[in-house]
This record gives C-alpha cells, structure tokens and sequence, in this order.
C-alpha cells in the first residue's frame, strides 16, 4: 500500500548574512496508513523544521533552501503550487499543537473556529451544518456539554479542555496525516496523558497517520508504533517502538534514554557530556 508520508534525503539550510547554516542533512522518514510515527531528538536538533516542510510552510521563507522528494499521499509536495499546497492544509493534513488555548484564536467563539475549519474542506457548508458536525466532533472527544464549549470562547475554557477542541478541529475535516508537534506539553501531566489517549485512540478509529513529535520517551514508547531518533539534523536511529527502546544501539540514542529523568534522584543528566560518538553511523531496527 502507498505510504501516506514519503520523505527522502531532506535538506534544508537557512541563508544568513554570514553564509548557509545547514539544519537537516539528508533525513529520510516514512508513515504507513494508520501509523504513528515518532519523531524524537533534543531541542535544535530540526523536529519542528520538518512538520513545517511538510506543511509547506518553510518553502514560502525566501532565505530556506530546500532540497530532496516529500511525498504525501503519492503526491510530491514540491511540484504542487502554493495555492495547492495551502488547500492541503487543514483538509488532508492537520497539525495539534503544544499549547492549546494560545493555538486557538481568543477573539471568536469555539462555534465560529469549528465553522471556520470545516469551511477549508467545504467552502458552502452553513453556520447550522458546521454547528452539528461541531457537535459530534466534540462528542467524540468526549466533552459532555458540547454546546456550552461551542458558545464559549478559548479562554473561557480549562488547557485541557482546549487541547480536547484542538484535537476535535484537527480530525474534523478527516485528515489523512495528523501533525503533533509536543502535543499537550504545556498541560498537567495528567491531564496531558487523558487528552493523548483520547488522541490516539481516535487516530485509530479513523485510520489517520501521524506524526508525532515529542522530547518525552515515555509517551512515544506508549503512542508509537515506530520511532526516528534525530540528532543534529540527523536520523541516527529508526525501528519499531519496542525493538528500539528494549535495544537502543546508537550512542545518542542510549543517552538520550539515560537522560530521561527519574524521580528516585540525581536530576536530569547531561547528553553533552556523554562521551559516545553520536555522529556513528545510523542504526536500523527491523
Ligand atoms: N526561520 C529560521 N531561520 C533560521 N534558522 C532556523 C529557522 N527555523 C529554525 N531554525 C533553526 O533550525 C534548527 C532546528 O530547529 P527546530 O525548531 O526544528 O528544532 P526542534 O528539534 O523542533 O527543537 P524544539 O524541540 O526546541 O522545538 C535550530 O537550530 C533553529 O535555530
């Protein structure tokens, strides 16, 4: 079956007054149908650049260069227009967000934002139309007073309340592929953790693949299916969840693993003074 991601041998570097800074040398990445995918590196090591290459939103900054094949869906991102490539998003691709509240406009109520999305899809669709697949939405991410949220504005609304409304409004027009860039990181942990759930198992209900993207280990090893380890623009690291974590091979992968802090003490440990080579040769779990 077609993947619904191809990415092969990305490179994107940004102009600047003092030369090329190069920040991604080559990545390759796919998704199946239906999969999640981890995306997983420290801060800088060129996680967000690629959700947003995907999204094509880097290709409209004139000082990024841009090179290598994105395919999405069997069709190659680079040859689509940017009218083409607008009209993907918020249609076949969607993107959640760290913060909820501030991703969702505070100056309109959650029914006008809802109406607003699923008119990407279909530009004749009415108020009372979009109202009652608003509804159902928010049904399924299990908010139990849809109509008080429709009439409420953001910042009327819990974070984790929010994060709900997002993941509505993100699945609404049936995306293919569902960006998740550090989904819910700036919620509690626990109520991050319900909204992630709540998250994947509607991914699965619908069949949508994602992307998903996050410093916290313990939430990939619970949500995805495969993981890529990026370092440094990087990927030193792919396989399957399980097989990756059970087995890490790669120096910055094990230390990626050792750094995950642990409440028993000694804080969190720092991969810069690790000694291993982390520019080794990838590793390749099957
Ligand atoms: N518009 C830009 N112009 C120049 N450099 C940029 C631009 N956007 C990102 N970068 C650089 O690209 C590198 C990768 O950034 P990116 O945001 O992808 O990191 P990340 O892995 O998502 O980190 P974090 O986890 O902190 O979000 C960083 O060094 C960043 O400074």
């Amino acid at each position: 079956m077609d993947k619904t991601l191809a990415i092969s041998d990305l490179k994107l570097a940004f102009k600047s007054y003092s030369g090329l800074s190069e920040v991604l040398h080559g990545i390759s990445l796919d998704i199946a149908p239906g999969e999640t995918v981890a995306l997983v590196g420290e801060s800088g090591s060129g996680k967000s650049v690629t959700a947003r290459i995907i999204l094509g939103l880097l290709q409209r900054l004139p000082n990024a260069r841009i090179s290598g094949q994105v395919m999405f869906d069997g069709r190659d991102l680079e040859k689509l227009s940017e009218a083409e490539r607008y009209a993907l998003r918020g249609t076949a691709m969607s993107m959640i967000f760290q913060d909820p509240t501030s991703a969702l406009n505070p100056v309109f109520t959650i029914d006008v934002l809802f109406h607003e999305v699923l008119k990407r899809r279909d530009p004749s669709i009415s108020a009372h139309e979009a109202r009652v697949k608003a509804r159902a939405a928010l049904e399924e991410v299990a908010i139990t007073e849809p109509e008080r949220v429709l009439q409420s504005y953001s910042f009327q609304l819990s974070g984790g309340m929010n994060q709900r409304v997002m993941i509505a409004m993100a699945l609404a027009n049936e995306p293919k592929l569902l960006l998740a860039d550090e989904p819910g990181t700036a919620l509690d942990v626990t109520v991050q953790a319900q909204t992630l759930k709540l998250m994947a198992d509607l991914v699965e209900r619908h069949g949508t693949s994602v992307l998903f993207i996050s410093h916290n280990l313990g939430v990939v090893r619970e949500f995805a299916d495969r993981v890529y380890v990026i370092y440094k623009g990087r990927i030193v690291e792919t396989g399957p969840t399980a097989a990756l974590f059970d087995n890490p091979e790669h120096p910055y992968t094990r230390a990626l693993l050792r750094a995950v802090p642990r409440i028993t003490g000694g804080g969190i440990p720092d991969i810069s003074e690790d000694t291993g080579d982390f520019f080794a040769p990838m590793v390749v779990h099957s």
